[in-house]
């Protein structure tokens, strides 16, 4: 029993113990299950964190991989970009495309190309070392290799300059020459063996010399070529070497060394050749140089033979654009204006002053020698000086052509010189024109007197700095062919010279100049006769065989060859001849390029200039043509309404009006045979008037050739009706024109007579035109008519004798019929007559 009651309590035991087993068992199983769980979760955590950071790596791999790769081709393409303007022309081309290249005027000298560097699998680079005004070189490596590059270079630096601004000295001992003997035409001073030490001794002068006059290069670059291989230089030689390489580049002397070291200098840029072409050098770091070969042999010959041939026949002259400043518009003309016109035979540029001392200037040549191209060359070196705020152009052409035309707007080119003012072209046949503008000019001189003596100014510099808030800008007024203005012995010549001699004597001081040219002697000699005018035209420009330009021993216009001109500041005294030769400023594209330059520039409010064109026909302008509401009969009319007769020759372009008031004799005659011009006086007056408030009127056309053109009045005038002659005209309280067509073909005389008499104290004024002066008279009555009722008219092509008995001098004014210009004489305001340009009123296109 107890055995058995034991067994049980053991047997119970056991299960529970197995049961607590099993159950641990249990937990144990499942803590398992849960570890594993874990640690799948953490594996996929770790597999997908491996990927990701796999993926990251790559996306930055590439993208640093692409920045690189844009890095290095921005880098890449600004270096060679940078090369390209370093080394331009002659500099860098190579030898398969190489010329000489001519250098800007005023740039300094560039990198020379001596080989390419190669970057992974990115095109060449070139590579560019520094020679001119910059390095001395010392070459080491096989001979050969050297030679070339020494060649090269030498091709390079002497390409890119100018002839005869290198000057090459050799020292070759073991060659004796032999070595860059192809430059031998360029004059190259050969050293022989026992010259070095004259040689460095002279350098060594010549450096001395720079420094004691200038402090810098002046004179040609020295380049001096050493190829002595050893470095057994006596303690004095070596001395005088290192002074040299010391001091040259900034004296503008150059060594180059084949084999001879030079003592260390930031100067001193060091180049290793080895016999496989490969090079390495300071200039360019680490990078290898892959070495361009030498130039052909034959290149170097023809160059060099081309060269001296040019240094033989000096340099080309200047062109326009080398005339231009460093910065356009950075010079005040306060003191007087300086610009170029040319160079002299060594290259440099030759100023001409304008200003205070010499004030005015007078140019003379024969035809075709150039004056036009001389003005356009100086009219380019100022407009690219000085803005419009200092410099205001009038410029004025005589002669038959239109060489002014290309400083405005024109139907291609819009742009225009900024400078000008006014521009008269054609105007041979118009010298009223250029009077107007001289009384411009007189007006603009007395305004500026006005204003020196507000600030008691005695100059224009003085002005300029009590009225810093003024705009008073240099006026230059160039007049070519200035002889057809004053040959003509009438008013128009008189008044021109002494408006013309006023301009001169005090045009200096309020910062007028004057600029004459003229191919023809006599008007030349006009002016001699006038010592008071030609004595202040101390700037005297002869061009080839000018005569009377320079005084009469000065013979010096009679020698200088073509495109060239001698500059005298001293009225034309010989010995002050600058002899100066002209670019050619023809070419009109090289002019339309810079004009346009200048024209973007042009400061806000800068308004077009005046262009008075001789054969142009001005159109009536839109302001003098009813438009809009035609006024009615409240609205208020002037008391002398004004009628417009054609275009005044005045620089302002004004109309010329002729006042209707209510007085005797406010009639108006239209003389001469061209109906066209007659039709348009009449129109022009009528629609002027319609314009202007309200009116009638009544067209009486009595020549059929002019119907057509009074048909077309009558319908643009807002109150208009036609009649077929004078008698039963309505009688109105508005203003009552009477437009009469060829008049003198009608009969009824005494209509006429009463109408011109009594209208223009009711408001009916006649407005006729008949086709000789005799006819008007006629029409009035006979020979013995009275013509006091015409008290104004326009004179078509009527002789001026013929118009006496409407002229209160005897004689007649002196008029010369000329086409599209009519001669306007109103009694009431009028001394003597004025000349007009009939109006275009309907041109057949529209
Ligand atoms: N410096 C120059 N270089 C090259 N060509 C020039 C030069 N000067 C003038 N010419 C050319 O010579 C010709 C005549 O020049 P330009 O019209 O200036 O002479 P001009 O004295 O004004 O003659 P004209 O009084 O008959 O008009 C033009 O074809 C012009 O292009």
């Amino acid at each position: 029993m107890n055995r058995n009651a034991l067994v049980a309590v053991v047997r119970q035991e056991l299960a529970e113990a197995r049961g607590a087993a099993r159950a641990v068992l249990a937990a144990a199983e499942s803590a398992r299950g849960e570890a594993l769980d874990r640690r799948r979760l953490v594996r996929d955590a770790y597999a997908t964190c491996l990927h990701q950071l796999a993926e990251a790596r790559d996306t930055s791999r590439r993208d640093i991989q692409r920045r690189y790769q844009y890095e290095t081709a921005k880098l890449t393409g600004n270096v060679r970009r940078l090369a390209a303007l370093s080394a331009t022309g002659a500099s860098g081309a190579p030898w398969r495309l190489w010329a000489p290249s001519e250098p800007e005027r005023g740039s300094s000298p560039g990198l020379l190309r001596v080989g390419t560097l190669t970057l992974d699998e990115s095109a060449p680079l070139l590579a560019l070392i520094p020679l001119l005004d910059a390095a001395h070189l010392d070459l080491t490596g096989p001979t050969g290799t050297v030679d070339g590059i020494i060649t090269g270079l030498l091709l390079r630096a002497l390409g890119s300059t100018k002839p005869g601004d290198v000057q090459l000295t050799v020292y070759d001992p073991e060659a004796l020459g032999g070595t860059l003997a192809a430059f031998a035409p360029l004059g190259i001073s050969f050293v022989g063996p026992g010259g070095l030490g004259p040689m460095l001794d002279e350098v060594v002068e010549h450096i001395c010399r720079v420094n004691e006059t200038v402090g810098h290069r002046t004179d040609p670059w020295r380049v001096v070529v050493l190829l002595a291989d050893v470095d057994d230089l006596s303690p004095a030689h070596r001395a005088q070497l290192d002074r040299i390489a010391r001091t040259g580049v900034a004296c503008g002397v150059h060594l180059i060394a084949r084999g001879l070291p030079l003592a260390d200098h930031p100067t001193v840029v060091r180049l290793r050749a080895t016999e496989e072409q490969i090079a390495t050098c300071d200039a360019t770091g680490e990078l290898e140089i892959r070495l361009d070969p030498p130039p052909p042999a034959e290149r170097v010959t023809a160059f060099c033979l081309a060269t001296a041939e040019r240094m033989r026949a000096g340099p080309p002259p200047a062109r326009l654009a080398d005339l231009e400043p460093p910065t356009l518009w950075a010079e005040s003309s306060t003191h007087g204006l300086l610009a170029p016109i040319g160079d002299s035979t060594d290259g440099s540029l030759i100023d001409v002053p304008l200003g205070d001392d010499p004030p005015h200037a007078l140019i003379g040549g024969p035809s075709g020698s150039g004056k036009t191209n001389l003005i356009y060359s100086w009219l380019a070196a100022l407009a690219t000086r000085y803005g419009p705020a200092e410099l205001a152009l009038y410029l004025l052409d005589f002669k038959e052509g239109v060489s002014f035309a290309r400083f405005v707007p024109g139907p291609r080119d819009p742009s225009w010189l900024p400078q000008v003012r006014l521009a008269g072209i054609n105007v041979n046949g118009d010298r009223e024109f250029g009077l107007a503008m001289l009384r411009h000019l007189a007006e603009e001189l007395r305004t500026r007197a006005q204003a020196a003596k507000r600030h008691d100014a005695t100059k224009l510099s003085e002005l300029r700095a009590e009225d810093p808030a003024g705009t008073w800008p240099r006026i230059v007024a160039v007049i070519d062919e200035f002889q057809v203005l004053l040959g003509g012995r009438d008013a128009v010549a008189d008044e021109a010279v002494t408006l013309l001699e006023d301009l001169a004597r005090r045009g200096r001081s309020q910062g007028i100049h004057l600029i004459l040219a003229s191919q023809d002697v006599s008007g030349i000699e006009a002016l001699w006769g006038r010592s008071g005018l030609v004595g202040q035209f101390t700037l005297r420009i002869a061009l080839p065989k000018a005569r009377r330009i320079l005084a009469d021993n000065n013979l010096a216009a009679a020698v200088i060859p073509r495109h060239h001109a001698v500059v005298n500041t001293e009225s034309g005294t010989a010995g002050a001849n600058l002899v100066v030769r002209l670019p050619d400023a023809g070419d009109r594209l090289v002019w339309r390029t810079l004009q346009r330059r200048l024209w973007r520039m042009r400061p806000d409010g800068c308004e077009e200039p005046r262009l008075f064109d001789g054969d142009a026909v001005p159109r009536l302008p839109a302001a003098y043509r009813p438009a809009g509401p035609v006024p009615d009969a409240d609205t208020p009319v002037g008391s002398s309404p004004g009628a417009v007769l054609g275009e005044r020759i005045d620089v302002a372009a004004r109309p010329a009006r002729l006042r209707l008031g209510r007085m005797p004799g406010r009639n108006l005659a239209v003389l001469g045979t061209r109906t066209d011009e007659a039709c348009d006086v009449l129109a022009a007056a009528a629609l002027s008037l319609a314009a202007q408030g309200p009116a009638h009127f009544s067209v009486v056309c009595l020549d059929p050739d002019a119907g057509r053109a009074a048909a077309r009045l009558v319908a643009e005038l807002p109150s208009a009706d036609w009649h077929d002659d004078l008698a039963d005209l309505p009688v109105l309280d508005i203003p009552h024109y009477v437009l009469g067509y060829a008049l003198d073909a009608g009969t009824d005389h005494a209509a006429l007579r009463r109408l011109v008499t009594d209208g223009p104290e009711n408001r009916t004024h006649v407005l006729g035109w008949w086709r000789s002066v005799a006819r008007l008279r006629d029409s009035l009555g006979g020979p013995a008519a009275r013509l006091d009722p015409i008290g104004a008219w326009v004179a078509l092509d009527v002789q001026g004798a013929d118009l006496t008995p409407l002229y209160p001098q005897p004689g007649g004014p002196a008029w010369y019929p000329r086409t599209r210009r009519a001669l306007f004489f109103d009694r009431a305001v009028h001394r003597t007559p004025e000349v007009i340009i009939p109006y275009e009123v309907n041109s057949d296109h529209t």
